[in-house]
């Protein structure tokens, strides 16, 4: 590992796909002045320019490149490409370059991390930032979007403290509050608190343009439809992504929902107004004490 003051410096930082949260890391890396420089790898050449224009990197790279010249490389693309960048990765990655990820699903990105780069899955310590938003691209790019927001680490057994600490003051050099849990627990709260959100959003928006009268509803919208359906906006392929890379936890917490959306249908059916009050009561404390933490 060539970093020789992990608090000050990381070096040549490589972030394989651009937009968002990747265009958002560069943006945050070079503010917080911790690299030297920074490259970028894409798929879309306008996407890349945008990403030069605004700053968030230095230079364009492909993935071999970004492998033999880089101190850490960031991947931030769709969790389904994961695989494939390892693959390309895997030959030519140095032994003192240290891969992370930004995927919002952590079991599949660390099952493809194992099987592709073997003894390599030493180099690599999977992280999440719990902070994005509906709008994708490099355009789209915060220099504060990681700013005291969580990032999950799921440190793998493989990894050595020393490369934990060093992916964690990586993070935490963009802003983020760093957390360490396993990638079974990361996967099941996320499929609860994030996938299982952006599936009902997605749904219900769907619902509602599939129906007869959809025109004279969406124009009549208030700000609880708006609020709901925000994050419907959302990437259509990073979340059937999700969906997939995670769909035992989802599955289990679709199943938790649907059978109390199904109880709340009876009661109102049964004009049980102390039934839906009571459940309504107890959401909603547990919604306003949430904004306590
Ligand atoms: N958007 C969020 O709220 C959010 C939050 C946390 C984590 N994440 C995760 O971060 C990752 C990126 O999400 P995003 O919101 O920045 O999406 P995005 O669509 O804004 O950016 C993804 C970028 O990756 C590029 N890309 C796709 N496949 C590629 C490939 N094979 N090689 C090189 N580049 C490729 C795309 O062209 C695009 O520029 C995903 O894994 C996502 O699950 C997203
Ligand atoms: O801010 C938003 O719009 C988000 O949806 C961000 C959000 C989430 O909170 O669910 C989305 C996906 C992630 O992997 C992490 C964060």
């Amino acid at each position: 590992m060539s970093i020789v003051n992990p608090a000050s410096n990381y070096g040549t930082v490589t972030i394989v796909g651009v937009g968002l949260i990747g265009a958002s890391l560069g943006l945050a890396l070079k503010k917080a002045g911790v690299v030297n420089k920074v490259l970028g790898v894409g798929r879309s050449a306008d996407n890349l320019d945008q990403a030069l224009k605004l700053g968030a990197i230095d230079g364009i790279v492909d993935l071999v490149d970004a492998a033999k010249q880089s101190d850490v490389i960031v991947l931030c693309v769709p969790v389904a490409q994961m695989r494939t960048a390892f693959e390309v990765l895997e030959p030519h990655l140095e032994s003192r370059t240290l891969l992370t990820d930004a995927g919002s699903t952590k079991g599949d990105v660390i099952l493809a991390a194992k099987e592709v780069l073997g003894k390599k899955a030493c180099q690599f310590v999977p992280a999440h930032p719990i902070a994005g938003g509906a709008q994708h691209g490099a355009g789209a790019a915060k220099v504060d979007l990681f700013q005291g927001r969580q990032t999950i680490i799921c440190p793998l057994q493989e990894n050595s403290p020393q490369d934990i600490a060093l992916v964690e003051g990586f993070w935490q050099s963009a802003g983020a509050i760093v957390k360490q849990i396993s990638g079974v627990q990361h996967d099941a709260i996320y499929a609860a608190v994030s996938h299982l959100p952006h599936l009902l959003s997605y749904a219900l928006m769907a619902s509602v343009v599939n129906s007869e009268d959809a025109e004279q509803k969406l124009h009549h919208v208030g700000a609880g439809f708006k609020d709901f359906t925000r994050i419907a906006a959302s990437s259509p392929e990073m979340w059937r992504d999700i969906c997939l890379a995670n769909r035992t936890p989802i599955l289990k917490e679709l199943d938790q929902y649907l059978a109390m959306v199904s109880h709340l249908r009876t009661l109102i059916a049964n004009h049980d107004g102390a039934g839906i009050e009571k459940i309504f009561k107890k959401a909603s404390q547990a919604r306003q004490d949430m904004d306590g933490f």
